[in-house]
């Protein structure tokens, strides 16, 4: 009698997907060029490839500005061209490892899902041993319903329902057999091309981490469960004067006050939103408002200030950050201020699309001293507050 020896144990590659343009992100980038953690997402799938120590090959799908971006990558990876859509970028991966054998195993992951884990990945060659196909998935936390017409109808049972993550792991030869077989037929995932071939697809644990970047408000999601999510806090102070003037509108704080002058100005000259537009410019450090909109474009002639406001707080939503709070000083002499505060808060806050509760708005003299004293001008003051990614 012979002693068997055992085989071998088979090579593994890894295809990281990352030839999407993320259009559903709207990023002006790809979005798995978008930062978290110090990093491009797609590098946080690259990194825990490297570091997986089954793993002998990486074929990363991209084009070449976000190869370009991704950085050096450590153990050997060989590259491929995206395809119009996903299957096909797969088809082209499946293409680079033409050299491999059927009986290699080959997980195929999207850059998109940054938080890929060596638990994940040795589970699904765990999985490998007795299976051609495994997948991770995560159970259904919602109650799920038919839906049209904004009518909710039937509840579907959800206990017989999963969420399919990457990366999907598979024997080399059953995938490229199921790829050959759907050069006609699309699909959303590559396990559905292998069920078709009436393979069997096992499904493992699948992990939170792995949720997918799709649409810009993912990248929060997924800062909380990487981690990365460490806000810092950062303050900006914004200082503006306007002359007054007879016979003019008066607009502060985004409202208009009646009153015999009104403010000076290249736009409405609203001088606390100018205070608070350049406070959070300031917390921003993104300039200050004459850089933004020059008083010499004839563009803001007489332009409505509710408009840099606003601009300045889509700056820091585009930064992931937050307004945690705004505090306004207006300085003047007259008109008085507090018959208008309620509404000066809950225009600020609208503008801003901040609860009233984080908009302080104060008003003071300056006892008639100096320019404000004697009624030559309003100065504003104002203090932002913001959370904004470490990152
Ligand atoms: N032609 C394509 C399309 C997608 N992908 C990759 O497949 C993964 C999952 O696709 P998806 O989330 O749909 O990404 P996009 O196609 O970029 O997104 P969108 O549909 O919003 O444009 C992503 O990592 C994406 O980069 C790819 O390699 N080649
Ligand atoms: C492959 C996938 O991530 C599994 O859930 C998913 O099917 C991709 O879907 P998308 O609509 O192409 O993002």
């Amino acid at each position: 009698m012979t002693e068997s020896t055992p085989l071998p144990a088979p090579r593994v590659a890894a295809i990281l997907l990352a030839g999407g343009t993320g259009t559903r992100a709207g990023f002006d980038h790809p979005k798995q060029l978008e930062p978290l953690g110090g990093k491009a997402v797609l590098r946080w799938s690259i990194d825990a490839f490297d570091a997986h120590p089954a793993i002998s090959l990486g074929v990363l799908v991209a084009n070449g500005d976000v190869m370009a971006a991704a950085g050096d990558t450590g153990k050997g990876w060989i590259y491929a061209d995206p395809g119009i859509e996903r299957q096909q970028s797969v088809g082209h991966a499946l293409l680079a490892l033409a050299d491999w054998e059927d009986e290699a195993l080959v997980l195929v992951h999207d850059a998109a899902r940054p938080g890929l884990t060596a638990d994940v990945i040795d589970r699904l060659l765990a999985a490998l041993e007795t299976a051609e196909a495994a997948i991770p998935t995560l159970p259904v936390p919602d109650t799920l319903v038919e839906q049209a017409h904004g009518e909710a109808g039937e509840v579907i049972d959800r206990s017989a329902l999963a969420r399919v993550q990457t990366p999907q792991a598979f024997r080399l030869g059953i995938l490229r057999r199921a790829h050959a077989a759907a050069v006609e037929a699309a699909a959303t995932d590559d396990a559905q091309l292998v069920r078709r071939l009436g393979i069997a697809v096992a499904a493992v644990p699948g992990d939170a981490r792995l949720h997918k970047l799709t649409y810009a408000e993912d990248m929060a999601i997924l800062a909380g469960l990487l981690g990365t999510g460490t806000m810092r806090t950062a303050v900006g102070m914004g200082y503006d004067v306007h002359r007054l003037v007879a016979g003019k509108p008066l607009w502060i704080g985004g409202i208009e006050i009646a009153h015999s002058h009104g403010l000076e100005g290249h736009s409405d000259a609203d001088v606390a939103l100018h205070a608070i537009t350049d406070a959070i410019l300031g917390a921003l450090a993104d300039g200050d408002i004459g850089d933004h909109f020059p008083p010499s474009d004839p563009q803001w002639r007489g332009a409505a200030s509710h408009r840099f406001l606003a601009f300045a707080g889509e700056r820091v939503a585009a930064r992931h950050g937050r307004i945690a709070h705004v505090d306004l000083t207006i300085i003047a002499e007259a008109p008085k201020i507090g018959p208008h505060r309620v509404a000066i808060r809950a225009r600020i806050a609208e503008i801003l699309a901040i609860p009233v509760e984080r908009v302080s708005v104060k008003a003071t003299t300056t006892e008639r001293l100096g320019f404000t004293g004697r009624r030559e001008g309003i100065a504003a003051q104002a203090v932002a507050t913001l959370e904004l990614p470490e990152n």
